[in-house]
């Protein structure tokens, strides 16, 4: 998989060159770029920003050095197009299943924004010739796309084969194929600070430590994310399905 990251601040970006991205970046599973938007700006300032049409706070990133890095890092005359995502918090919703669509893409490009967000023009002229979405982390707000795009490219280059050390861990993370969050975990010691291990994880017994962990996983995600649980709730009563 081709990663392209545009940013005004690359050095952000320095934490996908550590642990399991890193790892697969020099293994060749990952051909991470990072590119410096200010790198097609000519003005003595490099200038990136200016202010919005119809007034209102802050400053919106100009379109012309966004469509000079698009066109450099993914030529329009080029045999094939990188699917372009865009942090923000107006985008549509970062989860588990966005992230194993993108772990199938060969081709990714992430557009970090700054200030108000990137002049809306740009992600029209990127679609007309690569899938681009608009994604949000989560309703908040940030200073920047940059630790967006880490939150996305770690939980995409994770699901990745040959990344992570045993695949089978990945079936039971919280958000993975049954929708509920997953169940507390213990190692060594037995006791520890007058707080011990519950019994059924002793026993030996595996078809009662499964039940106990699937009761774990219900009982959190009601107490948690009740959300999820409605949706589990939908599709019993034949309503739709829960990954929608
Ligand atoms: O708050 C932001 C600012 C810039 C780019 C992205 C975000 C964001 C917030 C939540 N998800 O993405």
């Amino acid at each position: 998989m081709r990663l392209d990251v545009l940013t005004i601040f690359p050095e952000y970006l320095a934490a996908l060159d550590v642990s399991l991205v890193g790892k697969a970046a020099q293994s060749g599973l990952l051909d991470v770029r990072l590119h410096d938007l200010r790198e097609w700006t000519y003005d003595r300032h490099r200038t990136v920003d200016d202010t919005p049409y119809g007034g209102g706070a802050g400053m919106v990133m100009k379109p012309e050095p966004w469509g000079e890095a698009l066109d450099a890092v993914a030529p329009p005359d080029g045999p094939t197009q990188p699917r372009l995502i865009v942090p923000t918090p107006a985008g549509r919703p970062f989860t588990q299943a966005l992230a194993y669509e993108l772990a199938e893409e060969p081709w990714l490009a992430f557009a970090c924004g700054r200030y108000e967000g990137i002049d809306a023009r740009v992600a029209a002229y990127a679609g007309e010739r690569m899938r681009v979405d608009e994604v949000s982390i989560g309703d908040y707000v940030l200073n920047g796309g940059e630790v967006a795009v880490l939150v996305m490219v770690e939980a995409a280059a994770r699901l990745l084969p040959g990344v992570i050390g045993n695949p089978e861990s990945l079936a039971e993370e919280s958000h993975s194929g049954d929708g509920l969050l997953e169940y507390p975990v213990y190692t060594k010691p037995v006791s520890w600070r007058g707080h011990d291990v519950p019994e059924i994880l002793l026993s030996g017994n595996h078809g009662k430590i499964a039940e106990w962990r699937h009761e774990q996983s219900v009982s959190r995600t009601a107490e948690r994310r009740p959300d999820l649980l409605a949706a589990w709730g939908d599709v019993l009563a034949g309503k739709g399905d829960a990954d929608a």
